[in-house]
């Protein structure tokens, strides 16, 4: 294979495919084919994201909506213990004694989900973000954690992302799934964007779509505690206590930046050109509108 081919290829090392979607090599094919028939409960709730989306975020918002003691701080639960992942279950959690309402979190495609959420039984937050963002944190990201392949080129790293090959595969194919499968979902639609616009009407949104309901007080405390400054300050939040295994290389933090269109920073003009000739006419054909910066809305 030439040098560029061999660019283009994710390691073995770090990835494995399974139907047509990449995962990280800390799950197995087994343990997420088997959770096509992972049983659903009508209470269970599935935070769904493509990686870098804002689902550390999501993740804190329900832990604070859900629990009185994540709210006033008199318990210190992980947010990995709190809310598992559904195919990396890697502290082993026994999802059938998860109090009620469980919550899971979860990359995967809408394909590979449980057969039962695809039949509208439990309910789905799916929240996406604009692609450039994505790329431009996932790009950090994959420098600072363990389980990721390093990719110090951002040429290279782009040119995977646009090929899917990354784990969770192609963001278009992620986000499309999601959106032209909705109606066997019972499914909320957020972007990041939204949520950094006005988060206390993403977070009333997820109240209603959930049936909680919460004090004006308390709605008050989830904002705040939501809010990027305050949970980069939460050890539960911004990840501090990571597994040996999972763990972070140290040169870099899980809540990085918290912006809107700082892909600014970091893409040239043609990479940005590049990116938009390969992805701009599809992401136009998704009912959801991206915002690429706070100013602007496509
Ligand atoms: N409260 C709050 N406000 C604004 N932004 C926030 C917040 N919490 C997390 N983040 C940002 O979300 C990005 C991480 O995305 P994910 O949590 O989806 O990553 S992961 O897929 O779980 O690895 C990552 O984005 P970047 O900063 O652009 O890298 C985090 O900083």
């Amino acid at each position: 294979m030439s040098d560029n081919r061999l660019a283009m290829e994710p390691s073995k090392e770090f990835v494995f495919n399974y139907k047509g979607c990449y995962f990280a090599v800390n799950t197995t094919p087994e343990h997420v084919a088997s959770l096509e028939n992972f049983e659903i409960k009508d209470s269970d709730i599935f935070i769904t994201t493509y990686p870098k989306s804002g689902t550390v975020w999501t993740q804190n918002i329900l832990s604070l909506i859900l629990h009185k003691g994540h709210r006033n701080g008199t318990e210190n639960m992980e947010t990995m213990d709190r809310i598992p992942w559904l195919e990396y279950n890697i502290r082993n959690a026994d999802f059938d004694s998860l109090p009620s309402p469980r919550v899971f979190v979860t990359h995967l495609p809408y394909y590979l989900t449980p057969r039962d959420l695809r039949n509208r039984k439990g309910r789905v937050i799916y929240v996406s973000r604009n692609p450039k963002d994505v790329l431009v944190s996932y790009y950090h990201f994959s420098k600072f954690i363990v389980t990721l392949e390093e990719i110090p080129d951002f040429n290279i790293f782009m040119e995977r992302f646009l090929a899917g090959k990354v784990l969770a595969s192609a963001w278009f194919d992620h986000v499309s799934g999601w959106c032209n499968h909705a109606k066997d979902f019972n499914i909320l639609f957020l972007t990041y964007e939204e949520m950094k616009k006005d988060l206390r009407s993403a977070v009333l949104k997820i109240c209603n779509f959930i049936g909680k309901k919460l004090s004006e007080e308390e709605i008050e405390s989830v904002v705040r505690q939501a809010t990027f400054e305050n949970m980069q300050k939460d050890p539960r939040a911004n990840y501090e206590n990571m597994p040996e295994d999972i763990a972070m290389k140290g040169k870099g933090r899980f809540l990085r930046k918290g912006t809107v269109g700082d892909w600014k920073n970091m893409m040239t003009v043609a990479q940005n050109e590049r990116f938009d000739e390969v992805l701009m006419d599809k992401i136009k054909t998704l009912p959801i509108k991206f915002t690429w910066d706070l100013d602007s809305e496509m």
